[in-house]
């Protein structure tokens, strides 16, 4: 398998003041694959949401370099940069951040028809579909504020899937799920990573880490340890001993 990100001494230092400065990501080394399900964990500050955001183009790194997909980002232009996101890249955040004057149809067409690749007939059928296959079919003409934290949650990973992309990067997707959302976002994210996306998540959830496939660990800025567990399985019911392996992996460090 082909490499779709590979990042090499990646620093990040924020400012604080005229004077003083946080180096938050130091020498970061990474490689991952075309179609691997990568979820990051460590300590709350440890700079996983910092790795993310750094590595999807939405903020902007100190030093180092990131290339996606056989294109360094360091050397694009914020409109190159705003269009491989849009093309390439979908994101699924804690809070969904959905607009709250457009219905649920609405929100999740919207950044397709900003794309302007596809015809909209083409571009409706995919969220019907995609709306199908998440269970959020009927819900299609409410409003947002009608839906709840699980509906709305799958609302983003159809908005985040609406134009293909080749990588999902979700900080904290489930953050503010119940257990049930919380599984059945999994399921929907497994069988997303089975038909070949690549999924990259911060969670501080080891049951949503058990589900994935391979645990970065960050401590500090950097990181300290890469957990390959192997795939999950939809639907697979030794669960149980990924969570006890992870368990164990996360205590060894400290966790
Ligand atoms: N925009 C910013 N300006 C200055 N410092 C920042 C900024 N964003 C993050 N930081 C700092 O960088 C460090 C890492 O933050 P980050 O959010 O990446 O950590 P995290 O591991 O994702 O934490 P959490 O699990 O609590 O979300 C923290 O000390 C944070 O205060």
């Amino acid at each position: 398998m082909k490499n779709i990100l590979e990042v090499k001494h990646l620093n990040k230092t924020y400012s604080i003041g005229k004077l003083e400065s946080q180096h938050v990501l130091k020498d970061i080394n990474l490689e991952i694959k075309e179609g691997e399900f990568v979820s990051v964990m460590g300590p709350s500050g440890s700079g996983k949401s910092t790795l993310l955001y750094n590595i999807s183009g939405m903020d902007k790194f100190s030093s180092g370099s990131v290339v996606f997909a056989e294109k360094d980002i360091s050397t694009m232009s914020e409109e190159a940069l705003s269009k491989l996101r849009l093309n390439t890249m979908g994101f699924i955040f804690q809070q969904s951040n959905l607009l709250k004057n457009l219905n649920v149809f609405d929100n999740i067409i919207l950044s397709a028809y900003l794309a302007k690749s596809e015809s909209r007939k083409k571009i409706n059928k995919r969220a019907i579909e995609l709306m199908r296959k998440t269970g959020i079919a009927e819900i299609s003409n409410h409003d947002i504020t009608q839906a709840s934290g699980g509906q709305l949650q799958r609302v983003s990973i159809c908005r985040a899937l609406i134009n293909n992309p080749d990588i999902i990067f979700g900080d904290e997707p489930t953050g503010a799920l119940n257990t049930k959302a919380t599984n059945e976002v999994m399921e929907i994210l497994a069988d997303i990573n089975q038909s070949g996306t690549t999924i990259m998540l911060v969670t501080h959830d080891v049951k949503v880490a058990a589900k994935t496939e391979r645990i970065l660990f960050m401590l500090d800025g950097q990181i300290v340890s890469d957990k390959y567990l192997g795939k999950y399985e939809k639907g697979e019911n030794d669960i149980k001993i990924r969570e006890e392996r992870l368990l164990m992996w996360l205590s060894r460090m400290g966790f």
